[in-house]
């Protein structure tokens, strides 16, 4: 393993000594971790042997943390990862366990996602629980709604209802619980939505053996994914990698099963409490599997036809972006395309495995292939994503022009605060920000912080808080931004939209971000793609860079651009 690795590995076993027995004990070939130095110590039986220079410890580790070619030598090939809308019935079941089947060719590790719209079910019956009172608790809609999905479904694939009535009954009296104590702690409230991938990937992991195909279910906090403490949106740990590579290298090696992991959970490294990793955090599980593993690809089965020029929800007219780089997918998710979790490509990335976003509805269709670099020469704008109800301050200095610091001012009241931030723009006395939304998906940011962070800008600055703004952000080429932004500024002029801010990032793909009121966002989004994508506008720029005879421009995800 690497010296970074070890150290990582040193750290949880220091600080965290049921982490030891979960990482250590079991595995001790694995934790036998060097230190520079040579320094030793022990802790809980556990002995973490010292060495200088690299560490030599686990010969089936290597490189980063990740375990290079235990994919490979355990026959797994690929990941599948299958999110709720894949998993809404028991007949989406069958066709998903076919859909596997109908690549024998491939070994895969399967991630599941809780079945259609349990965890959004579960969040709302945790609500309703704090409110109810405990002997109402049983009676709560959801939880009727839920019990209904999963016999229901264990009833049509002939399935014993003994795979779920525990977590059905468990659930229940949690929910009592809530009721009782009248408060639902971000802690509690993960514990709560693990129940549904708990239940999903049990029930498609004995259908699976049902059809005579081996398979083992598996908790990803039991697998070894190991994350920070911050519940309803934790980051996975390194130590995470080379865990679930033994883990599920081992298993393979004594007994080879399909595994059927839970998505989007995992163990916090402090509390040994079950964590998440935010609303989509499945896609994050797969790619990590995939970097652990080392393996040919990672596949997200979806319900759309790949990464789509935009939100169908928003314009029907979106359709499938072909190809993507690894940095145009993290912008995109980032900056509100609901389709991919915000984090899930860093993984990927480092590990260079390329994603493919897939239909489970419609197999055939090509999908979205996401790699490090792709051809760009015919590339303007791949997509138009819309982030709304974005809160935006405008700060106006007070202090006289040309004095310095009053950036580093503002900045490090949102450092004191802990609430990051979105785009920027700035002039000499001034800046317009928009504010991190992913804050407001961890730990609601309520009014009452929003007023704190006024009240401390307004020390040094005029301060304008703008409410139900919307971000349109433009991804696209960076070599062509300038004929993006002069379309783009044509067609909102045509429309009568003002644009409030403007934000371009300077590097690797364009992502120019304009703000906008709430009302008017959506005629936007509509606007710029029928102009972008529907009139012809690609293939006349086409026609005329081919009249030029430009040559071709590869743009890769580290932000080099090369042209020949
Ligand atoms: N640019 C986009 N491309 C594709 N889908 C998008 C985009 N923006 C939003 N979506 C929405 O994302 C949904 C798929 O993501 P998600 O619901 O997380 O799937 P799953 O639950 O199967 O993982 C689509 O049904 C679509 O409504
Ligand atoms: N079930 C979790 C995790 C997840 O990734 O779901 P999906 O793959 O259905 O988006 C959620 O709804 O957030």
């Amino acid at each position: 393993i690497s010296m970074a690795t070890a150290l990582r590995l040193a750290a949880v076993a220091r600080d965290s000594p049921a982490a030891v027995s979960k990482l250590g004990r079991e595995r001790a070939s694995l934790c036998a971790i060097a230190r520079p130095g040579g320094q030793c110590f022990a802790r809980r039986g556990l002995v973490l042997r010292c060495q200088s220079g690299a560490a030599a410890a686990a010969a089936t580790i290597s490189k980063g943390g990740a375990a290079d070619g235990a994919g490979a030598a355990a026959g797994f090939t690929v990941v599948m990862k299958f999110g709720g809308s894949s998993l809404a019935s028991a007949a989406r079941m069958r066709e998903v366990a076919d859909l596997i089947l109908s690549f024998p060719e491939e070994t895969p590790v399967v991630v599941l996602s809780a079945m259609g719209k349990t965890t959004n079910n579960l969040l709302l019956a945790g609500e309703k629980a704090v409110s109810c009172g405990a002997p109402k608790a049983s009676e709560i809609n959801e939880l009727a709604v839920i019990k209904k999905l999963h016999l229901r479904t264990i009833d049509e694939l002939g399935l014993d209802s003994s795979i779920v009535s525990g977590f059905l009954d468990e659930l229940e009296q949690l929910l009592k619980g809530v009721a009782m104590m009248k408060e639902l702690t971000l802690r509690t409230r993960d514990y709560l939505v693990s129940f549904g991938e708990c239940m999903s990937t049990r029930i498609f992991s004995a259908y699976l053996n049902k059809l005579g195909k081996k398979a083992r279910q598996y908790d990803a906090f039991d697998l070894g994914f190991i994350t920070t403490d911050d519940f309803t949106n934790a980051d996975i740990l390194e130590a995470t990698y080379p865990a679930v590579a033994k883990r599920l290298h081992g298993d393979w090696i004594d007994d080879p099963a399909i595994p059927i992991v839970t998505g989007f959970l995992g163990k916090g490294w402090k509390s040994c409490a079950v964590t998440t990793l935010g609303r989509g955090g499945s896609d994050l599980t797969a790619t990590t599997i995939g970097k652990a593993l080392g393996l040919r690809e990672i596949q997200v089965w979806k319900d759309v036809d790949g990464v789509l020029t935009c939100d169908p929800n928003i314009y029907a007219n979106a359709v499938p972006v072909p190809y993507l780089t690894f940095d145009e997918a993290a912008e995109l998710a980032y900056f509100g395309a609901q389709v991919l979790h915000p984090q899930s490509m860093r993984p990927a990335r480092e590990g260079g495995i390329p994603v493919r976003v897939k239909n489970s509805y419609n197999r055939h269709a090509p999908g979205t292939v996401i790699t490090k670099t792709r051809d760009m020469r015919k590339s303007i704008l791949t997509s138009i994503v819309l982030k709304s109800n974005i809160t935006m301050l405008d700060i106006v200095s007070t202090r006289m022009l040309g004095q310095y610091g009053f950036l580093a001012k503002v900045f490090s009241i949102f450092e004191d605060l802990g609430i990051s931030v979105d785009s920027v723009a700035t002039s000499e006395v001034s800046i317009s920000l928009t504010l991190d939304p992913s804050k407001l998906w961890s730990r609601e940011l309520i009014q009452q912080e929003l007023d704190h962070v006024v009240e401390e800008l307004e020390k040094i600055a005029v301060v304008h808080l703008l409410q139900h703004r919307s971000i349109i952000s433009l991804i696209g080429n960076v070599q062509r931004s300038s004929l993006i932004l002069e379309k783009a500024f044509n067609v909102l002029r045509r429309n009568g939209v003002n644009v409030q801010m403007i934000s371009q990032g300077a590097s690797k793909q364009v992502n120019i971000s304009l703000v906008v009121n709430d009302s008017e966002a959506k005629q936007c989004v509509q606007a710029l793609h029928s102009a972008f994508f529907e009139n012809g506008f690609l293939s006349e720029v086409e026609e005329a860079d081919l009249a030029q005879n430009m040559a071709p421009v590869l743009v890769s995800s580290n932000g080099a651009i090369n042209g020949n």
